[in-house]
């Protein structure tokens, strides 16, 4: 695979970046290539084409607005018909397989294949809620793969990917510029951009939310102040990188549920210079600035979130991003793990590495949990009995990272979810043996 022009090793250990969540970007391959006070001039800079993506509508205000110009090689509308291919383990919503389902799930770890399979192959839906007709709502998938994506190239315009590696580092070579997304990382890609995943490791295993709503923003940090949870400024947005490749691509797009190709001429990773805000993000969930109590009780994990996707009614996300990092838990006379809770809305949770402080076992690194609407879950009966008895002094937390997609609407598994091998058939028993205490 050749390298994208920008100067750098093809692994993309070294790449470049520009900072800060939200920012007016701007940025060129090639010196000149970004025409200068004017978005469309009547010929673009060495005879670059100049299109807009819009990742929200031409009128939505001013703060919420995504648009980007880009100066490209080829127009993006020079393409022959696509057509439909099998979507493999690819679904989208409505989720309509089972029925809805109030039981807790969990599953171990999805097992790596064993046939050669890249990331689009790779993608398996767990489930999800909404409508991606009317960009309402979200799609779980798992991903496992093994290979480069080969002369393809993949878009969603029925969301944007928020991908969660776990296992294995992704090079992202995106139609902006080039992301390398080690587990530790998210990575954000937006509705309609058009990217290649390659694998610098044998393997990569990982979580997508697939948001079909709002794009994701920080968080309002109300009476927290100015600073603190996922700062803008540790987001990464690519510099521009293009391919200039006159060969065969087949351009995968995921259109109202489906999976459309096109045999291109060319790569349409061509893009030599752009400016906007409808961009790519990576971010270390390690940069977290993790806030709790330092008095007493346990707060509750929105004062963990990453990003959110509000809904129309405030307060209310369609989605929300919560990562669980290190931390030091220091309150008195509290029972210091998640307590026990049922939830109106959804959560979808996985594991990056190490463990969780409501599980003592079982949920592990690559594997997830689901707790749907209103379905009581809480402190494992190990955890509940030793946080129940521990000596409150202050303690880090800082064997793992754990994450939740939180949702307003129940998710509805996939088939392929509720029957795959590696659930766990008998997650019901982490409650069993909760004895009775009361002793009026
Ligand atoms: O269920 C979970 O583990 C997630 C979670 C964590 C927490 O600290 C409080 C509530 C909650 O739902
Ligand atoms: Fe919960």
């Amino acid at each position: 695979m050749d390298a994208q022009h920008s100067g750098h090793g093809d692994e993309g250990k070294d790449l470049d970046y520009q900072p800060g969540f939200g920012n007016e970007h701007s940025t060129e391959a090639v010196p000149g290539a970004l025409p200068v006070g004017r978005n469309a001039p009547q010929r673009a800079p060495f005879g670059l084409y100049a299109e807009q993506l819009s990742g929200t509508a031409f009128t939505e205000p001013r703060s919420h607005n995504r648009r980007s110009w880009l100066y490209r090689i080829r127009p993006s509308a020079a393409h022959p018909p696509f057509h439909r291919v099998p979507n493999g383990a690819l679904r989208s919503a409505p989720f309509q397989d089972v029925d809805p389902d109030p039981n807790r799930l969990r599953w171990g770890p999805l097992p790596l294949p064993e046939e050669p399979t890249d990331f689009v192959q790779g993608l398996i839906t767990v489930g999800g809620n909404g409508d991606v007709l009317r960009r309402e709502g979200i799609g779980i998938h798992w991903y496992a793969a093994n290979t480069s994506m080969q002369n393809r190239v993949f878009s969603s315009a029925d969301g944007e990917f928020l991908i969660v590696p776990q296992q294995g580092a992704l090079l992202l070579r995106t139609e902006l510029g080039l992301l390398r997304a080690e587990p530790g990382h998210v990575a954000l890609l937006p509705r309609g951009v058009r990217f290649r995943v390659e694998l610098p490791d044998a393997t990569a295993r990982g979580y997508v939310c697939e948001n079909y709503g709002r794009p994701f923003q920080l968080p309002d940090l109300g009476p927290i102040g100015a600073n603190g949870l996922a700062n803008a400024r540790d987001f990464l947005a690519p510099v521009a990188a293009y391919e200039d490749r006159d060969e065969s691509i087949e351009v995968v797009n995921k259109f109202g549920g489906n999976l459309w190709a096109a045999e291109y001429d060319h790569s349409p990773l061509d893009v030599v210079a752009w400016h906007g805000t409808h961009v790519p993000y990576l971010y270390d969930l390690h940069r977290f600035n993790v806030l709790g109590s330092i008095s007493y009780d346990h707060p509750d994990p929105s004062i963990f979130t990453v990003l959110t996707s509000p809904s129309d009614t405030p307060g209310l996300a369609g989605a929300d991003f919560v990562v669980f990092a290190p931390r030091w838990l220091v309150g008195e006379d509290t029972f210091r793990p998640p307590y026990f809770h049922r939830n109106v809305m959804s959560e979808f949770m996985g594991l990056v590495e190490g463990a969780y402080d409501a599980k003592a076992e079982g949920f592990v690194p690559g594997g997830a949990s689901l707790h749907n609407m209103m379905s009581a879950h809480g402190p494992d009966r190990t955890t509940f009995d030793r946080a129940s008895s521990a000596e409150l002094r202050p303690q880090k937390i800082d064997d793992g990272l754990a994450f939740m997609f939180e949702t307003r609407w129940p998710v509805v598994p996939t088939a392929h979810a509720l029957t795959a091998g590696h659930r766990q058939e008998r997650y019901d028993a982490v409650w069993e043996g909760l004895e009775r205490n009361f002793r009026p």
